[in-house]
């Protein structure tokens, strides 16, 4: 059976991340949606703060999938394939890609984040999992690391953030259905349809340094596969991707 939604909006929230959080805790079904126009304290990756004003699209879903969280993580794809399904039919003539790990580009700038945060005992499977998508709709921050947009900057007229996530919940249903059936796998297709650098010479920025090498493709739990120039591939499980400048592909 499909997967219901029941939205839950506010006016105004730290994050939709914490607030679905607090609902898992307190037992709430797969299913819940927290929307909110607004986040004072919006959470990106890696420890990033996530602009949240007025206008753009904030939300986050409950889900309790019966699985450990590595597994569960690749629910990640399913929900930048999502949203790259509705942004291709809203916007045809733009280029729209997946960047690794989940980020969506509109012509090469990012619009939206995504942030899992799971809980349960540990090396056990987990009890909850709440997916949080941030879509830029009508504005964006200035931020060196990488270009970013909205999605009024790419010409599409203001949408109600409320009508984008019905169109994305819609669509990452059908997704979470093939990926309950079928697996990763199921989803590997539609990812790699649209993956920016793919058998390309790319950049990993970790934490610390910087890797350079082939993006070969993804193991089964999503994992970067990174052929290095001497030969030897590294699984890279986070960091930042850019195609690399210097390198002759
Ligand atoms: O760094 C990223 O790319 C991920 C950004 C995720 C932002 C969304 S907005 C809704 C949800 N609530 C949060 O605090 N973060 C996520």
């Amino acid at each position: 059976m499909s997967i219901r939604f029941q939205v839950e909006h506010h006016d105004r929230v730290g994050s939709t991340n914490d607030l679905a959080r607090e609902h898992a805790l307190a037992g709430a079904p797969e299913g819940l949606v927290v929307q909110a126009d607004q986040q004072e304290a919006g959470r990106g990756r890696r420890g990033r703060a996530w602009a949240s004003p007025q206008g753009n699209l904030y939300c986050s879903l409950l889900l309790r999938p019966d699985c450990v969280p590595a597994v569960a993580a690749t629910l990640s794809f399913a929900t930048v394939i999502a949203l790259g399904d509705v942004l291709t039919d809203l916007l045809p003539d733009s280029t729209i890609q997946h960047k690794w790990p989940n980020d969506l580009l509109i012509g090469g700038k990012k619009v939206s984040g995504i942030l899992l945060e799971a809980g349960g005992a540990a090396g056990n499977k987990l009890e909850w999992l709440v997916i949080g998508l941030g879509v830029n709709i009508v504005s964006h921050p200035d931020q060196a690391l990488y270009p970013v947009t909205d999605l009024r900057a790419e010409g599409l007229a203001d949408i109600p953030p409320a009508d984008l996530l019905t169109l994305f919940l819609e669509r990452f249903a059908l997704h979470y259905a093939a990926w309950k059936e079928g697996g990763f796998s199921a989803l590997l297709p539609a990812w790699k349809s649209r993956a920016v650098g793919l058998g390309r010479n790319i950049q990993v920025r970790l934490e610390n340094h910087v890797l350079e090498g082939c993006f070969i493709d993804l193991d089964a739990d999503g994992t970067l596969m990174l052929k290095l120039p001497e030969g030897n591939v590294r699984r890279v499980t986070a960091g930042d991707v850019f195609l690399a400048t210097s390198s002759a592909d």
